[in-house]
């Protein structure tokens, strides 16, 4: 058992449970008083007065207050209340994170005694249920960036709420530097009396990668047309922030500090380091069930599998409990969870019963989750990494920082006085980095400047960033954006690849193949592959029945490798379901789909994930008049799609029976998951590049080595 060292106390009051036994009005009415009395004692409410003089004072105003201070829930109703959404204007708030954005709009809807959809919507990708009556709108920061390719100036919008500044994903710096920009256009266009224009360029014909490499800073919404806009009041958010940078970044803009939490959060530290993470949040999780007082108990971890494991781990110890002595509900969250399945975690546990919330960080910042008193946190999250040099991103698993750390204990103590178990040393916490490396700093950024492209920024190198991302790092992507087609030689989007690239909210490479699958009459199997390969891993092989897995995931591989092997699960998972459409009801179906993957070593999750995200991207395809068609069983056309699409992942073998990645020269193995593991053809195409003790590529498939020469003859003739 970790013995913990408490490092802080402040007094508490017990948190207090309904009984669930009052009829429902007398329950909605006293949950409607328990809602205006909780706002009521809520820290920023005693300052809502000062909090609204600020931002009508200040165009940009950066707030910093403790997670739990009512940042995200109360100042949209405060700004509301004071009349920023006069003549049908919009307050928009973004979070990071899609759980975030829905779970927060459904609270605040509550709060205001309103239906979602109303005053009060979330707006994330493929989810939409705001309304011509929507004033308060939560959403991702992804889905304003797409909002503002239709409308350049964010009209419809008095205030823009960026929450969660902290987190600093690449969608956050983008939109600090957009909003930044539409912020000061608008305010022009009032100043001036004289309009401008979004996104208008000056094409310059025959401009090279070099001189986009070389240009100055650009303003991308230019003056040339006569509408007036409202100016944009803009307000920056976090608990855990260093306002320093975000106010230098905005001319020195104003901050302010909100004092104050509405319940205590004990800290407690392992006495020594844990050599198992996993292992230690076991124990603890038990010894908080066992010794500690009702409430649930949220447990951080760094993925799917890590959550699976301890998911398994849990229940059979429980198993070993005396029959009726378990009461313990363990619920996974996890971003290639579907949404539905990510909201279960926020129903309460069966009466008597105490929930354990395994989650990644997805619940780590903006979310309260009802009931849950105390936190595990192991110190450790998976994060992108991007080595430019090689071209090679990869998500490593590293320790967290105070930011972070603080954002998770701020999970407990929402409802209550809450407890947060860190599992170690207090000395290693002192030597976490302050904050997270801004994601734009660690990944490949093909993706963003097509973004950035789409909604008309010439100058990639010169745009203002927060913070820049390195030089080599843009080059790389504008030379990887170009080798698939999405640039022109003055690097402007091409006509039609790269504006259909930029429609589809994909990877660019997984964008690409759509595109080029309609061409080669194979999209119906492109759509599959791609929504295969978005989820985190299909099969699921126990460690103690390897050899079972083995033989059951033979009933599906092709000796043409794992796309194929992918398409055959995807499409007997139809055929099963199909059939027991016309056989057995709904409820039965999921029953029995759910034992079919089990049976077979499938994660019933991801296919179900996948499914969830081929249906989507679907749509995509349809709307965008791409050519739906299947090659059926002959896939030979599909395989020469796959080597024209990701052709930039090719690899030959060498005589050791290693292989060398022809674009980057990297030495690299046959992942052993990979159905083409034993065979080891001449030349493969991949995926997934992961780092562990050697290089591995996952998602492999073989192809003719000529077709690379034959196919894309602009990269392989003239390059290799
Ligand atoms: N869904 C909910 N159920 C119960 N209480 C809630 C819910 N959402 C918010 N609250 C209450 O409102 C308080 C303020 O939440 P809010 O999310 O506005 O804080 P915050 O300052 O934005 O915190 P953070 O920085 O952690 O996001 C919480 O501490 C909790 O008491």
């Amino acid at each position: 058992m970790p013995s913990m060292a408490k490092r802080s106390h402040d007094p508490c009051s017990i948190g207090k449970f309904s009984n669930g036994k009052q009829n429902r009005q007398t329950e909605f009415s006293a949950r409607r008083q328990k809602i205006a009395q909780q706002r009521k004692s809520i820290p920023i409410a005693s300052v809502e007065k000062r909090l609204i003089e600020e931002v009508q004072k200040n165009d940009i105003l950066i707030i910093v207050g403790e997670t739990g201070s009512g940042k995200t829930t109360q100042i949209p109703q405060f700004l509301f209340g004071a009349g920023f959404c006069r003549d049908g204007k919009v307050i928009g708030i973004t979070q990071p994170r899609r759980v975030a954005a829905i779970t927060v709009a459904k609270r605040v809807a509550e709060e205001c005694g309103v239906e979602l959809g109303q005053k009060v919507g979330y707006s994330v990708r493929f989810d939409d249920t705001t309304s011509s009556s929507t004033r308060i709108k939560y959403m991702t920061d992804g889905l304003l960036l797409r909002e503002a390719l239709l409308d350049p100036y964010l009209s419809k919008y008095s205030v823009i709420i960026v929450d969660e500044a902290h987190e600093r994903t690449v969608h956050t710096d983008v939109l600090l530097a957009l909003l930044k920009n539409v912020q000061s256009a608008r305010s022009r266009s009032v100043a001036d009396d004289q309009g401008v224009n979004f996104g208008k360029k000056n094409v310059n014909a025959g401009m090279s990668l070099e001189k986009e490499y070389g240009g100055q800073s650009n303003s991308f919404l230019k003056k040339d047309n006569r509408e007036k806009y409202a100016p944009l009041k803009l307000i920056i958010m976090s608990a855990s922030l260093d306002a320093r940078t975000f106010s230098e970044y905005f001319g020195n803009a104003k901050s302010v500090h909100i004092q104050g939490r509405q319940f205590p959060v004990d800290i407690f530290y392992t006495c020594h380091p844990e050599e198992d993470y996993l292992d230690a949040s076991l124990i603890t999780i038990f010894q908080i069930h066992l010794k500690e007082d009702p409430g649930d108990i949220l447990v951080f971890l760094t993925g799917q599998e890590e959550i699976e494991s301890v998911e398994k781990l849990i229940n059979d110890r429980l198993s070993q409990f005396p029959e009726g002595s378990q009461k313990l509900q363990v619920v996974p969250i996890f971003a290639a969870l579907p949404s539905e399945q990510q909201l279960r975690v926020f129903a309460p546990a069966p009466f008597g019963f105490r929930k354990v919330i395994l989650a990644t960080n997805i619940a780590e910042t903006s979310v309260t989750i009802p009931g849950v008193k105390y936190v595990i946190d192991p110190g450790f999250v998976k994060a992108r990494s991007y080595d430019s040099g090689k071209d090679m991103e990869s998500l490593i698993i590293v320790p967290t920082s105070k930011s972070q750390a603080l954002q998770r204990s701020g999970r407990a103590g929402r409802e209550g006085p809450g407890k947060c178990f860190r599992l170690y040393p207090e000395s290693e916490f002192e030597k976490l980095e302050d904050s997270t490396k801004p994601e734009i700093k660690r990944c490949n950024l093909s993706n963003v400047i097509l973004q950035l492209k789409a909604l008309g920024v010439d100058d990639i190198v010169g745009f203002d960033f927060i913070e820049k991302p390195s030089r080599t790092t843009i080059i790389k992507s504008l030379e990887q954006l170009f080798s698939l087609g999405a640039l022109t030689d003055d690097c402007q989007l091409s006509d039609p690849v790269g504006h259909q690239m930029a429609r589809l909210p994909l990877d660019p490479i997984y964008s690409k193949a759509i595109i080029l699958a309609s061409q080669y009459n194979c999209l119906e199997d492109m759509l599959i592959t791609v929504a295969m390969l978005s989820v985190e891993s299909i099969f699921y092989a126990p460690r103690e029945k390897q050899v079972e897995a083995r033989t059951a995931i033979k009933c599906f591989s092709s000796p043409e490798g794992d796309h194929i092997t992918l398409i055959n699960v995807y499409r007997a998972s139809n055929d099963f379901l199909e059939r027991r459409s016309i056989e057995m009801g709904k409820a039965k179906i999921e029953k029995a789909f759910k034992k079919w993957c089990k049976d077979n070593f499938i994660s019933s999750r991801s296919l179900r994930h996948a499914r969830d995200i081929h249906r989507q991207i679907r749509v995509h395809a349809e709307q965008m008049g791409l050519n739906l068609a299947s090659c059926g069983d002959d896939m030979l056309q599909y395989r020469r799609c796959l080597a024209a699409s990701f052709f930039l992942n090719a690899a030959v073998k060498q005589p050791e029976g290693t292989y060398r990645a022809l674009a980057s020269g990297l030495v690299v193995q046959i992942h052993p998951s990979s159905v083409l593991f034993r065979q080891k053809p001449e030349c493969i195409i991949f995926n997934e590049l992961v780092q562990t003790n050697s290089k591995y590529v996952r998602n492999v498939s073989s192809i003719d080595y000529l077709w690379l020469t034959e196919l894309v003859p602009q990269y392989y003739v003239v390059k290799n």
